[in-house]
């Protein structure tokens, strides 16, 4: 990445650390299931009375090493059963704000897995009213604001997808669009193309889940079928020229999610994270954090990591912060505004003389 030079390299010095956290940001991959820590865990499963199969909160947290997808999502679902009702929603999205907020975050797109909550028999009116509730007094109390985005669990059949799409559809005014995530591996995109096709109709804006595990080609079939906006996680375009370009051209954004890739070892390290090549190639990446209850950080330690493993400047991240407003599906005016906070960030870090801190904590 030609911005990884030494000159304005954020080496995660202190003054570095509160810079990446108080840069505003847009996160638009981030799993509310995948926010959902131990702790929190615990108390709903004790209020809902659900057991879950650990011993304790530190029981809990020792399992968070995974070999790939399929083992991290085996732990994800047996998680989210504690999940039951409104307020259930409500607190754990009101507790994934909070630490949002303290991590720059001015906009969030959040999704959510709908199926898994109707097969315990919570209604989707549950789900949607208790998140709902929580982005709407972030956005009061904090400006932050956000929507929902109904994901698909492509490990189940095309019809269950159709049914929950059904089901949300009394909610589909407090829904900012549509999702395709779960297991990768021989789950391609293309089945999917009907429900995809009614949830357009409907209005709504579409994203998928593609070549995160799978190949290049996942990628292109989402692109080819689904008539998808975004592209979540996308990082498996490095291995083709001709769909880099496609990319490129259509400014197609990625929403990549750099610790998640080393904790489900889609990459081997930081180090060699496809990401400084992607934003080289002058395809639209932003970054994120997918589960970050279970990935060892929020967004902006992301952006940290980046930094300290991989040589992420400020700059780069600065770029990664405007990439990630043009990537939402915020109106003009909103992004406008979005665009003038990071302005204002970056004209606060020009200006400061040198080994003077920005002024502010990071929370
Ligand atoms: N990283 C991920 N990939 C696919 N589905 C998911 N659901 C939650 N996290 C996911
Ligand atoms: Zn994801």
């Amino acid at each position: 990445m030609s911005e990884t030079a030494a000159e304005d390299t954020a080496s995660g010095t202190g003054e570095s650390v509160i810079e990446l956290f108080q840069l505003p940001k847009a996160e638009l991959h981030l799993h509310i299931e995948g926010t959902l820590e131990p702790g929190l865990a615990f108390e709903l499963a004790h209020r809902n009375r659900v057991t879950l199969p650990f011993g304790s909160v530190e029981d809990l947290a020792s399992r968070y090493r995974f070999e790939n997808l399929r083992g991290f999502l085996d732990l994800y679902y047996t998680t989210m059963a504690v999940l039951r009702t409104e307020d259930d929603f409500a607190d754990l999205a009101r507790a994934y704000l909070g630490r949002a907020k303290a991590q720059g975050v001015r906009h969030a797109e959040v999704f959510f897995d709908l199926q898994a909550h109707l097969r315990r028999g919570v209604p989707a009116e549950a789900v949607v009213d208790g998140l709902s509730a929580a982005l709407a007094e972030a956005e009061h109390d904090a400006g932050i604001t956000g929507g929902l985005i109904l994901c698909f669990l492509r490990d189940l059949p095309v019809a269950d997808a159709d049914a929950a799409l059904t089901a949300a559809m009394p909610r589909v005014d407090r829904l900012l669009g549509v999702g395709l995530d779960s297991a990768e591996l021989g789950h391609p995109p293309g089945p999917f193309a009907p429900v995809f096709r009614r949830a357009r109709e409907a209005g709504l804006r579409a994203v998928a889940h593609a070549g995160e595990e799978a190949p290049a080609a996942y990628i292109q079939e989402a692109l080819d079928t689904l008539g998808v906006e975004r592209v979540d996680h996308g990082i498996r375009a490095v291995d083709d020229p001709r769909l880099i370009e496609r990319l490129v051209t259509g400014r197609v954004p990625l929403t990549v999610c750099p610790l998640s890739n080393v904790r489900l070892k889609t990459v081997g390290s930081l180090r060699e994270h496809p990401l400084p090549e992607l934003m080289d190639l002058g395809v639209v990446v932003t970054v994120n954090s997918d589960d970050p209850a279970y990935f060892g950080g929020y967004v902006a330690d992301n952006f940290l990591a980046l930094s300290r493993e991989a040589g992420l400047t400020l700059r780069a991240a600065e770029r990664l912060a405007r990439n990630s407003i043009a990537a939402s599906f915020v109106t003009p005016g909103r992004a406008a505004s979005l665009i003038a906070e990071v302005d204002r960030w970056a004209h606060a870090v020009r200006d400061r003389p040198p080994g003077r801190p920005a002024a502010g904590p990071p929370y």
